[in-house]
C-alpha cells in the first residue's frame, strides 16, 4: 500500500483506524506491561531458588565433607565398634541423621544407629554408586511398620541419610514449589518428585528437568511460559547435587499478588490507547480533508461540466459556449473558488484541465448533434497558464476534435509570457479560436494583444457591472471596444445580467455577451434545451 493509498483509506475510515489503533495501543501497553512483570516474578523466583539451593549447598557441603571422611576412615566388616565409630562422626552434623557401608551386594546391612532399615529397602542398581563423587538418592521405605522417604548421598561404599526435614522445613522455607531427584544413570532425565507443596495439585508438574546440570557446580535456571496453563514455570539443578528445583505460577496469582501494579497498568494502557486512537482519528479526518481527496475529486465521473451559452448580440443566437467546471463531492458541489487553489497548491492543474476539457468536449459532441445551433460551434475551454502549451493541448485536444465544433481557448491576461506567445501562435495555426479572458483587469495593452492577436477579447464583468452607475471603469468600454477592433478580435461582454446592460453594449458595438440574463452556466441536458428553444425563435 503507497502512502497516498493509506492516507486515502485513512480518510475514508477515521473511525475504525482510531479504534483499530487505540485497541492496538493498548494492548501494546499491556502486552509490554505484562511482560515486565512476568520479568519481574521470574526475577524473583530465581532469588527464591537462589536462596533454596543455598540451604541444600550446605546440605551437600556437610554431605561431602562427611562421606569424604568416612571413605578416609571406615572400611571392613560391619562391627558394633565400627557402628559406634560412625554414631560419633555424627555428633556434629546438622542434617545427616545416620551414615553407613554397603555390603558387596550393594545392600545398606551397616548402620550407625544399628536400627536397621528393614527387608523393604530396595537399594539402587549399583551402577549408579559413582566411586568419584556422590549419588543423592531418594527413595520410599518401610521400617517398623512405617512407610517414609529415605533420603540418601553415597559416595562408592559410603552412605549418609539426610534428615527427613529437609525437604519439608528448609526449602519449604525458601518458597520453592516442588523438588526434584534425578538419581538414575540409566534412565537420565526421568526425575523423581521428592516434594512438592501441598497446595500444587500434583498433575501440574510436568515440567522436564535437565540431566546435563545433575551435579552441576553451577546453578543453571530454565524458564516457560505455559500458553495453555497460563502459567510461568521456573526450574533450576541445585549444585552438586542430583535436585532440581521448580516453581509455579500461575499468571492469576501474578496479576492477583499485583493488583495495584495491574490496575494502573490498566489504566495507563486505557489512557495510551485512547491516546493513541484519537491522534489516529484525528490524523484521518485531516486526510478526509478536501486536500486529501482532491486527486479522487478529478476522476470523470466527479466532474460535472456546466455550460454557460454565449449570445451574439445582434441576432440573439447561442453561437457558443464556456465550459465551467464543478467537482461532485459526494452529495455537494464544490465550486471552482474554493477547489482552485488547492488544485493549484497540489500542481493538479492538468489533472483538472485535462479532465473538464475531455468530458466536455464528448458531452457536447453527442449532444449538440440533436439540435439546430450555428456550425461551428465555438467551445470555449478555461486552461491555467501553466498549460497553454500547443503540444501537450494538441495532444489532448486533437482526437476530439470535430468539424462542428471550433475549440476556444481561453487566456487570461494574467498568465502572458514569452513563451505563451509562441504557443498561443501554434495554436491558432492549428485551427484553435484564443479568446483573452477577463481583459481590463491586467496588464495587456495594445502592443501585447496585438501581439497574441485573439480571436475575441472578453471584457471583465466588473466593466459591465459598473455601467450601472456610469462609473469610470464603464466608461472604458469603448477603449477596449477600439483595441479589438484594432486587432481584428471580436468582443464578448462577461457577467451581463440584464436586457440594459445588454442592449448598451451592443450599442457600444459589442458583439457578443454572456451572463445570467441569458443563462446561467448549467448541466448539458438544460444546455441543449436552451439550445433548442433559441434555435426556434
Ligand atoms: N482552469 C480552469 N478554470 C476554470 C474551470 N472552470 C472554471 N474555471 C475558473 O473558475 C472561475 C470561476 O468560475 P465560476 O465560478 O464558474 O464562475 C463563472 C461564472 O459562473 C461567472 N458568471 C458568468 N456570468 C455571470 C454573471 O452574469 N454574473 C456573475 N456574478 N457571475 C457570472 O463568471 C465565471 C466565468 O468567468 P470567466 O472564466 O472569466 O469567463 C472562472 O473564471 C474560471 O477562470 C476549468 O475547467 N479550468
Amino acid at each position: 500500500m503507497n502512502s497516498r493509498t493509506f492516507t486515502r483509506w485513512l480518510g475514508r475510515h477515521a473511525p475504525l483506524a482510531g479504534w483499530l489503533s487505540g485497541l492496538l495501543a493498548a494492548l501494546l501497553v499491556l502486552l509490554l506491561g505484562i511482560t515486565g512483570l512476568v520479568e519481574y516474578e521470574k526475577g524473583l523466583l530465581q532469588q527464591r531458588q537462589q536462596l533454596a539451593s543455598r540451604h541444600l549447598g550446605e546440605v551437600a557441603q556437610e554431605t561431602e565433607a562427611t562421606l569424604a571422611s568416612l571413605r578416609l576412615r571406615y572400611r571392613g566388616v560391619c562391627s558394633p565398634e565400627l557402628q559406634a565409630a560412625l554414631r560419633s562422626e555424627l555428633l556434629d552434623k546438622h542434617y545427616i541423621r545416620d551414615a553407613g557401608l554397603l555390603d558387596d551386594e550393594g545392600r545398606l546391612g551397616c548402620l550407625a544407629s544399628a536400627a536397621g532399615i528393614g527387608e523393604a529397602l530396595a537399594l539402587p542398581p549399583s551402577d549408579i554408586r559413582f566411586a568419584d563423587r556422590q549419588s543423592w538418592f531418594n527413595f520410599p521405605v518401610s521400617a517398623g511398620g512405617r512407610r517414609s522417604a529415605l533420603n540418601m548421598v553415597s559416595s562408592g561404599r559410603h552412605v549418609v541419610l539426610l534428615d527427613s526435614s529437609i525437604g519439608d522445613t528448609l526449602l519449604q522455607r525458601a518458597q520453592v514449589d516442588a523438588i526434584w531427584l534425578d538419581f538414575k544413570t540409566t534412565q537420565a532425565g526421568n526425575p523423581q518428585l521428592v516434594w512438592a507443596h501441598p497446595g500444587l495439585a500434583q498433575q501440574r508438574l510436568d515440567m522436564p528437568v535437565y540431566p546435563e546440570y545433575r551435579y552441576s557446580s553451577e546453578q543453571h535456571f530454565w524458564v516457560r511460559f505455559d500458553a495453555a496453563k497460563a502459567e510461568l514455570i521456573v526450574g533450576s539443578n541445585v549444585p552438586r547435587t542430583g535436585y532440581f528445583i521448580q516453581n509455579y505460577l500461575p499468571l492469576a496469582r501474578m496479576l492477583q499478588q499485583n493488583r495495584l501494579l495491574v490496575a494502573a497498568l490498566l489504566a495507563l494502557a486505557g489512557a495510551l490507547g485512547g491516546l493513541a486512537g484519537l491522534l489516529v482519528w484525528l490524523r484521518g479526518q485531516r486526510y478526509r480533508g478536501l486536500a486529501y481527496r482532491l486527486e479522487d475529486l478529478l476522476q470523470p465521473e466527479q466532474v460535472l461540466c456546466l455550460y454557460q451559452p454565449i449570445v451574439e448580440l445582434a441576432s440573439g443566437r447561442i453561437t457558443g459556449c464556456e465550459v465551467l467546471m464543478r467537482l461532485r463531492d459526494g452529495d455537494s458541489i464544490l465550486f471552482p473558488d474554493k477547489v482552485i487553489p488547492l488544485i493549484l497548491e497540489q500542481q493538479l492543474g492538468w489533472a483538472l484541465d485535462s479532465a473538464v476539457s475531455r468530458k466536455a468536449l464528448q458531452e457536447l459532441a453527442s449532444g449538440l448533434a440533436l439540435v439546430d445551433v450555428p456550425r461551428p460551434f465555438k467551445v470555449a475551454l478555461n486552461f491555467f497558464p501553466d498549460n497553454i502549451r500547443a503540444e501537450r493541448l494538441q495532444g489532448l485536444l486533437q482526437p476530439l476534435r470535430r468539424d462542428d465544433l471550433a475549440i476556444n481557448v481561453e487566456v487570461t491576461e494574467y498568465g502572458m509570457n514569452a513563451d505563451l506567445f509562441t504557443d498561443v501562435a501554434r495554436l491558432r495555426s492549428e485551427g484553435y479560436l484564443i479568446s483573452v479572458d477577463d481583459f481590463g483587469t491586467g496588464y495587456s495593452n495594445l502592443g501585447t494583444v496585438k501581439r497574441l492577436a485573439p480571436d475575441f477579447l472578453k471584457i471583465d464583468r466588473s466593466f459591465v457591472h459598473d455601467m450601472e452607475d456610469d462609473a469610470l471603469r464603464a466608461s472604458l468600454i469603448p477603449e477596449i471596444v477600439a483595441i479589438a477592433h484594432a486587432v481584428d478580435a471580436a468582443i464578448i461582454a462577461e457577467g451581463v445580467e440584464n436586457r440594459q446592460q445588454a442592449d448598451k453594449l451592443a450599442a457600444l458595438g459589442v458583439e457578443y455577451a454572456q451572463g445570467y440574463w441569458f443563462g446561467k452556466p448549467m448541466p448539458l441536458a438544460d444546455f441543449l434545451t436552451l439550445l433548442r428553444k433559441n434555435g426556434a425563435a
